[in-house]
């Protein structure tokens, strides 16, 4: 147990992690498997080791999403991902067969043929950001994975550029950087209760909607409609559904997106490992556009997502906050302490991955794969919290990837450079590529 360097007086380690928050997490590893960190007269800690972390994860009870989740709760209401103890157990059960492997593989029937609708508009030769290209195209695979055919080209971009305001609007309030400037006064305030209500009024004619219908049309909506706990009839209601698709939206739909702008500059960036794709998505698929079913014939692409997430895990930091006086690492805790976890600092720590900062899909294979430590790869989170819509993310994500790689090279434009800015959550920042036609 030690305590990272370079405090400064009255802010502690603030500056350190709002000005380089990565390089600072990436650092603490070296001082020890529980860092205490000054958070202005704070003291918080750093779970290094993942035996601690997947200790802190795996018992919600004493280490609780506390705190922080409470404003969030205000934002997002109580949905699966701030509720917590019982109530957290009663949405999970209901909400996880809408996330079983079987709906997934109905959810993506239409990732490709989506992707080719947003490819077909790209001209060979032009240049664009692949951050935006990418979240535009997430979201409408987001909005037919939740309403099916449901919702119109327009408010499909006006859903997107609300979800943009409303998840920084929520870091701001909740996390950035560890709620310390969260009182300073924030400007946008009135952009931000304008895209929330916004978004959240799409979402109930959404559901208004599928309610007079009464159809079901296999989509994550309908599934969560019908959920019902088997022993007792319970269901949630539309308010309740209406927070869960809003969650989703903001949990799924920038995380998705960033992973994919990560995979597809790493792929313009080494030419072997573009062609090791394209190999194997050509042999494949044979000029067929991907379905779920075709995703066992794409290991080495899916590699290549593990090894993104790896080097850029989206969701690079979260906290919980002790219940109760613990022990942790050796350490006395008292209650209410905030105890950090971060998949960035996990993932660049060289007794952890030799190399790290190296993209290397083969740590993923065989042998390689096996030496890895567990609990050490970490962008889904563990625990009774961990990521619902990981298999659905990694799914989405595999189908994109491939549809994109059998008939497009991109290339980063000349001059840009990958600045890795996290936000809510890891974007890839500005990344202008040029689109070449394979
Ligand atoms: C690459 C994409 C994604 C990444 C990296 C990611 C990462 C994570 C992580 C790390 C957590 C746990 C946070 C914590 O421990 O506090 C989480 C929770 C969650 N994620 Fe994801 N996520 C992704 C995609 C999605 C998608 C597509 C959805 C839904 C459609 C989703 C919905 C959720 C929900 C609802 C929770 C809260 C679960 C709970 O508390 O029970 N995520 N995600």
């Amino acid at each position: 147990m030690g305590a990272a360097p370079g405090a400064v007086p009255l802010l502690g380690h603030v500056p350190a992690l709002w000005r380089r928050p990565l390089e600072f997490l990436a650092s603490l590893p070296a001082h020890g498997d529980l860092v205490e960190v000054r958070l202005g007269p704070t003291r918080a800690y750093l779970a290094v080791h993942p035996e601690l972390v997947r200790h802190v994860l795996l018992n919600p009870r004493v280490f609780d999403k506390g705190g922080v989740f409470d404003k969030a709760r205000q934002l997002l209401g109580n949905s699966l991902s701030v509720s917590r103890g019982e109530e957290h157990r009663f949405q999970r059960r209901l909400i996880q067969p809408a996330f079983h492997t079987t709906r997934i593989a109905a959810y993506t029937t239409a990732v490709a043929a989506d992707t080719r609708t947003v490819t077909d508009g790209w001209r060979a030769g032009e240049i664009r950001d692949i951050g935006d290209a990418m979240h535009a195209l997430l979201m409408r695979v987001a909005a037919r994975t939740l309403f099916s055919t449901g919702l119109d080209e327009d408010t499909i971009e006006e859903a997107r550029q609300c979800l943009r305001t409303v998840s920084q609007g929520i870091y701001r309030r909740t996390v950035a950087p560890l709620g310390i400037l969260e009182k300073l006064p924030t400007p946008g305030r009135r952009a931000y209760d304008h895209a929330n209500t916004r978004l959240r009024q799409i979402v109930a004619d959404m559901i208004a909607l599928r309610r007079r219908s009464g159809a079901d049309h296999g989509d994550l909506l309908s599934t969560l409609l019908r959920a019902e706990l088997p022993e007792t009839g319970e269901k949630l209601d539309d308010a309740q559904v209406l927070d869960q698709v809003v969650t989703f939206l903001v949990a799924g739909s920038e995380t998705t997106a960033s992973t994919l702008a990560f995979v597809f500059h790493l792929m313009g960036t080494l030419p072997e490992v573009e062609q090791r794709v394209h190999a194997e998505v050509d042999s494949a698929l044979e000029g067929r556009t991907p379905v779920y079913d075709d995703l066992p014939a794409l290991p080495y692409t899916r590699n290549v997502i593990t090894e993104a997430l790896r080097l850029y895990p989206p969701s690079w930091m979260a906290m919980r906050v002790t219940a109760e006086d613990v022990e942790l690492g050796g350490r006395a805790i008292p209650a209410r302490t905030m105890i950090m976890y971060s998949a960035y600092a996990l993932h660049h720590n060289p007794e952890l991955f030799p190399d790290p900062e190296t993209f290397d899909p083969g740590r993923w294979e065989g042998e390689r794969a096996a030496r890895v430590p567990r609990g050490a790869l970490l962008p889904f989170g563990a625990g009774s919290h961990k990521c619902i819509g990981d298999v659905l993310a990694l799914t989405e994500t595999a189908l994109i990837v491939a549809t994109v790689a059998a008939r497009w090279r991109l290339r980063p434009a000349p001059g840009s450079r990958l600045r890795p800015e996290p936000k809510a959550t890891l974007e890839a920042g500005p990344l202008p590529m040029v689109l070449e036609r394979r």
